[in-house]
């Protein structure tokens, strides 16, 4: 099977569903901001301050390419979509599943978190605006799951009901 990219905004539950989906599946799960982050040796928010944005973007092109286009599980950071070279690569490679949650839900999830840099200062502003701007290109996904009012456990059933439809 062509590796499933999870896509989403900041808090929509990538990481948290792609564990579970892919302990579910018995296959590997490999997180974008994760595999950055150890091979820089850095934290997202450490690239982001030390080298900028702009240069945190090339990074993840680059690493999205090394990351296994079959039979994986595959979470990916919340701007991934940011690049039309990103979304083509993944919507070839693989199958883009877009985890779509509302912002006020966002904004309840990540109220306590310091670890997205790009929500600094007004959070719950940045989030609205940031998530207009993406919108259309997180619904060029293969598959669209509405996360909203659901569990982790139904969501990765939908999910695997869905991916049926794929094959
Ligand atoms: N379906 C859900 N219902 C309630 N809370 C959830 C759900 N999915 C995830 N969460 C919680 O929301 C928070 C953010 O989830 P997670 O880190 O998986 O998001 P993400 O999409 O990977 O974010 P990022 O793009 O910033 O990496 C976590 O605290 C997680 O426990
Ligand atoms: O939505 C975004 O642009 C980001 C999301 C995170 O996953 C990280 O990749 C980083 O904080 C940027
Ligand atoms: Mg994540």
């Amino acid at each position: 099977m062509k590796s499933l990219f999870l896509t989403g905004f900041m808090g929509s539950g990538k990481t948290t569903i792609g564990k579970q989906l892919a302990e579910k599946l018995s296959l590997p799960v490999i997180d974008t901001d994760e595999f950055i982050e150890n091979q820089l040796n850095k934290t997202i928010r450490e690239i982001f301050e030390t080298e900028g944005e702009k240069k945190f973007r090339e990074y993840e092109k680059h690493f999205l390419k090394l990351v296994p286009t079959e039979n994986t599980i595959v979470t990916t950071g919340g701007g991934i979509i940011l690049a039309e070279e990103n979304r083509a690569w993944m919507r070839e490679k693989g199958y883009v599943i877009y985890l779509h949650c509302e912002p006020d839900e966002i904004i309840r999830r990540l109220k306590d978190d310091q670890t997205r840099p790009l929500l600094d200062g007004d959070k719950e502003n940045n989030i609205r605006t940031i998530f207009s701007q993406r919108l259309p290109l997180y619904n060029e996904a293969d598959l669209k799951i509405d996360t909203m009012n659901k569990n982790p456990d139904e969501i990765v059933e939908e999910i695997e009901q869905l991916i049926k439809t794929l094959e």
